[in-house]
């Protein structure tokens, strides 16, 4: 099978006073769909960078990022705008959600912005929240949720546009332990039902087991990948 996302060489550099801070440095890296790969390391290694550079939010200054089989380097700004919202699915640490909205408006949000017809949408935001235990507080604002179920409802809306590759930043940093675990067991259970190539920057290092492989940054690159030796029970 082709892999969903491939990083090829990459790099990225920012203008550091008279030298240059590589943030990414020859990064290679490939995941298929029903994957889920954790990815750590210490502060400053690169994990966020090499989220934003999969993402196509930021254009690495070297290499290739080949989503789905696209090469996201030869994509104009518009294609790559389009190739982000058709096959990427971001859950960054916070949730991010609109104040005024119910959980099942913000999943409904962005395909109101794409124009596709609301009865088909409302009846998969509805599946989602399903899928992501939230059935019952679909009409609840976030301010009505736990912190566990606004995390909920962010990857239920990333999951909204069908993604093939869902990146993942820190989804536990705000959450107590439990809420922690439930949190990556929902992240291992709709990559193995939607089959996303599914990454996730942690620093909660007792839940790797629950991801296929991890992989460790350090400066900048790529140091070992592992593979976690069991599931938790
Ligand atoms: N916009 C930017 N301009 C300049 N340097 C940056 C920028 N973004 C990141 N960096 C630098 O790139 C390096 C990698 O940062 P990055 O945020 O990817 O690390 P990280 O592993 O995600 O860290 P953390 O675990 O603290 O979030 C760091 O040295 C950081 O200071």
């Amino acid at each position: 099978m082709t892999p969903a996302l491939t990083l090829n060489n990459v790099s990225l550099e920012y203008p550091d006073g008279s030298s240059t801070l590589k943030a990414l440095d020859a990064v290679n890296l490939s995941i298929r769909r029903g994957e889920f790969l954790s990815l750590v390391g210490p502060s400053g290694s690169g994990k966020s960078s090499l989220l934003a550079v999969a993402a196509t939010l930021v254009k690495p200054t070297a290499g290739l990022i080949i989503i789905d089989g696209h090469d996201v380097s030869a994509l104009s700004e518009a294609e790559r705008t389009a190739l982000r919202r058709d096959k990427v699915g971001i859950i960054f640490q916070q949730a991010n959600l609109l104040p005024s909205l119910t959980a099942v408006e913000q999943l409904l949000i962005r395909e109101h912005l794409r124009g596709k017809p609301v009865r088909d949408e409302r009846e998969k935001a509805a599946e989602l929240l399903n899928v992501v235990g939230l059935s019952g507080v679909a009409h609840k604002r976030p301010h009505q949720l736990s912190g566990g179920q606004r995390q909920r409802v962010n990857i239920a809306r990333a999951l909204m546009g069908s993604p093939t590759v869902l990146l993942v930043d820190e989804p536990t940093a705000a959450l107590d332990h439990e809420r922690s675990e439930s949190i990556v067991r929902l992240l291992r259970q709709v990559t193995d039902e939607f089959q996303t190539a599914t990454v996730m920057v942690t620093h909660d290092t007792e839940f790797l087991p629950l991801t296929d492989a991890v992989t460790t940054m350090r400066d900048g690159r790529i140091s070992r990948a592992l593979v976690p030796s069991a599931q938790p029970n």
